[in-house]
């Protein structure tokens, strides 16, 4: 199955806290972002979750990073503790990480709780143990195959669905398209997003838009896994929306993607 993915099929999987929540029944989603050489990528993640909406958000990483995301969210809570949740990865190099970051990410991919894993931490995929999704762009998603970048690009969809099936996990292969694989083949297509938004640090607040569908959504998941896929497709419409808002057909920053995220909410849930 090949389908086209869209805002109306998005706004089904916003979820809007009752009076009888508080910010730990609504969703933590955990982060273990960012570095010294990538410290931004820490903060975009944490800035996109919060806007998308969530309980509370843990951020667990160096100092550098640390400090920079607090700067600018000081909701933030950087005390370890239970998530339903985790983005991992974003602004990581796969060979060298800090003995702090090494370890809080080992802890992550051993928690069974949906996972996000990006960047850095997608050949690390084996090893996660919850349902998990890859946020791959096409050299990313080419290096996990083994193929050549040029290749994926030939067959976006077949290539995430192959990776989807080889890693047992969801896929979204970012791309002006995107394509969200699930692991039994069906493949949901995206295409929300003006060209305006390959810019780097974009991929950064999408992994985090999607922490904070998942950790939202946390309870329902383990009892509906298929839900992932179309979660994951939410995000990338959410994200997709944001950047067009953003853009109004010029430029922007991923920080203005992020700003644009509570209104998309607002339109989405009808308001
Ligand atoms: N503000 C931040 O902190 C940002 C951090 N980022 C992080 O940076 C890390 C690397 O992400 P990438 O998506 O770049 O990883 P990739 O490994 O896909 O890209 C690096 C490759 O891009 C190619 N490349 C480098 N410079 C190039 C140029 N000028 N023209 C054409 N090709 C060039 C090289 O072949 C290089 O191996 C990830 O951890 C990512 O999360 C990025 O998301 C960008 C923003
Ligand atoms: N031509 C394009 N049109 C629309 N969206 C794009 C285009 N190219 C990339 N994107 C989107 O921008 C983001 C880029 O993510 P990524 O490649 O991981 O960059 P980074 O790692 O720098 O954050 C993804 O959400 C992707 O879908």
């Amino acid at each position: 199955m090949d389908a086209l993915f869209g805002p109306e099929d998005a706004a089904a999987w916003i979820a809007v806290p009752g009076p009888d929540d508080d910010k730990y029944s609504r969703g933590v989603l955990g982060f273990v972002t960012g570095s010294a050489r990538y410290p931004g990528a820490a903060v975009l993640g944490v800035e996109a979750a919060l806007r998308t909406g969530v309980g509370m958000v843990r951020y667990l990483g160096a100092g550098r990073p640390t400090r920079l995301v607090l700067q600018r969210r000081p909701e933030a809570v950087t005390a370890p503790g239970r998530v339903q949740a985790w983005v991992v990865g974003s602004g990581h190099d796969g060979g060298s990480l800090d003995q702090l970051t090494a370890a809080a990410l080992d802890a992550a991919l051993a928690d069974p709780v949906p996972t996000v894993l990006d960047a850095g931490a997608l050949e690390r995929v084996t090893r996660s143990t919850g349902l998990r999704v890859l946020t791959p762009h096409a050299g990313e998603l080419g290096r996990l195959l083994d193929r050549e970048r040029e290749e994926v690009l030939a067959d976006p969809a077949g290539a995430a669905r192959e990776a989807a099936e080889r890693f047992s996990a969801v896929v979204l292969l970012k791309g002006h398209t995107s394509h969200v694989a699930d692991p039994s083949g069906g493949v949901l297509r995206v295409q929300s997003a003006p060209s305006w938004t390959a810019t780097a640090g974009a991929g950064d607040a999408l992994a985090g838009v999607l922490g904070a569908l998942l950790a939202t959504h946390a309870h329902g998941l383990a009892a509906n896994p298929g839900a992932v896929a179309p979660i994951a497709a939410a995000a990338a419409v959410v994200h997709g929306l944001a950047a067009r808002r953003a853009s109004r057909g010029g430029p922007f920053t991923v920080l203005d993607l992020c700003a644009e995220l509570p209104a998309v909410i607002r339109e989405l849930l009808g308001g």
